[in-house]
């Protein structure tokens, strides 16, 4: 009997002891700090210096490990630049080989010019750009005697800069007034890469610290908004988005409604691609820009046209530029093609300046366009 009472006790005292144990080291696990390497990662990606705070509501917000796993930082602007440059040179190449190998010759009779007119004209220059360079660089080399091939390179290069035009304002109006946000409209015909611009601007804005929304405002496509809002979880940037086949113009007015309650710096607003020849379609396109001014004024309409579809590229730019009021252009695929004069004569038929090309498919394929850059990646 006291031996049953001993070991009862001696039981007893066993298992509060392992309890005891058990308890206190299950507390200081969940009192210990992360390992100082995970914490730096995640200081790292979360609060990193160089990248604004995302605004992002608690809904929105991945689970924290992916948000650790999938935050990328953009390339900036400065970095992208001399990558692409030798991009553009390649692609430009045929253009610019054309131009020096007539201009390098001894002579330059009416075969030689017309030959240079050729060259300006396939690589979609414009037929009044083109006479006027030609007529200029004549003039030019006969005025000042210029035979020296490498004084001529540089007589056309300056006609070149001075067709293209470096006094063009081509910055980003991201900027809002009255602490709103600036909105920024991106359409274009179908596929002309409307959504992976604004995905790219929205990395270009996040490397340079800015905070944006994006507003799903393609509609049409269900797949579209989906590809737009993985851009945005890429970079930590909020999606605002409707369903399906909804309207348009309600998606961008909820998604700067949404900058507006958020404090963000900028909206990009996607919509959905249309054929500049469908009346209805375009004046949808109107609605969606009105509708959104009633929230804040969209600072700027950019134009995607595919520098690849040479004139049909022109006639977009016209009947968008009726309904909407573009005030910026952005050349995509100027990677596939040489013709790259379509700068020139884009510029002129809508009078507004090229802001941005795209020079490949490349998350960060995208460059902000500089006149003298442009040229002399042409005749590099
Ligand atoms: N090579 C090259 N491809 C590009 C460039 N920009 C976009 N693309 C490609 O063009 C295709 C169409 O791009 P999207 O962004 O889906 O075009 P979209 O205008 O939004 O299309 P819709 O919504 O159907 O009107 C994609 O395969 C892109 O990768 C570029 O600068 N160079």
């Amino acid at each position: 009997m006291t031996t049953t009472v001993l070991l009862i006790v001696i039981a007893a005292a066993v298992i509060i002891v392992g309890a005891g144990i058990g308890l206190v080291m299950s507390r200081g696990r969940a009192e210990l700090p992360p390992p100082a390497d995970l914490q730096e990662i995640t200081d790292e990606v979360i609060h990193h210096p160089e990248r604004p705070e995302p605004h992002l509501e608690d809904e929105d917000l991945p689970p924290p490990s992916t948000a650790v796993d999938t935050l990328e930082r953009p390339e900036t602007p400065q970095g992208r630049l001399v990558r692409l440059r030798a991009r553009l040179a390649k692609s430009q190449g045929s253009l610019g080989r054309g131009l020096l190998s007539v201009l390098g010759r001894a002579r330059l009779d009416d075969a030689a010019w017309e030959e240079i007119e050729d060259t300006l004209l396939a690589a979609d220059v414009g037929v009044t750009a083109t006479d006027e360079l030609v007529q200029n660089l004549r003039t030019k080399l006969r005025v000042e005697g210029i035979t020296d091939p490498e004084l001529a390179k540089a007589a056309l290069r300056e006609e070149l800069v001075r067709l293209v035009d470096p006094t063009l304002d081509r910055t980003l109006r991201s900027t809002g007034t009255d602490g709103k946000p600036g909105v920024v409209l991106v359409v274009g015909v179908n596929g002309t890469g409307k959504t992976t611009t604004v995905g790219r601007l929205a990395r270009v804005l996040v490397a340079e610290e800015q905070t944006v929304v994006l507003g799903a405002a393609d509609t049409f496509r269900a797949a579209a908004a989906d590809q737009l809002q993985t851009w945005g979880e890429r970079v930590g940037v909020p999606t605002v988005r409707g369903p399906e086949g909804g309207d348009p113009a309600s998606v961008g007015f909820e998604a700067v409604q949404r900058g507006i309650a958020d404090e963000t710096d900028v909206v990009l607003v996607d919509t959905a691609g249309r054929l500049h020849t469908k009346s209805g379609l375009m004046d949808e396109l109107g609605k969606v820009k009105r509708v959104i001014e009633k929230q804040a004024p969209v600072t700027e309409v950019l134009l995607v046209i595919d520098a690849t579809t040479g004139q049909n590229g022109l006639t977009q730019a016209r009947v968008f530029g009726e309904v909407v009021d573009v005030s910026g252009i952005v050349l995509t695929k100027l990677d596939g093609t040489a013709k790259g004069g379509i700068v020139i004569a884009v510029q002129r038929e809508l009078g507004v300046p090229v802001k941005f090309v795209g020079l490949g498919e490349g998350e960060d394929d995208l460059a902000p366009f500089d006149a003298e850059e442009f040229v002399d990646a042409l005749l590099a």
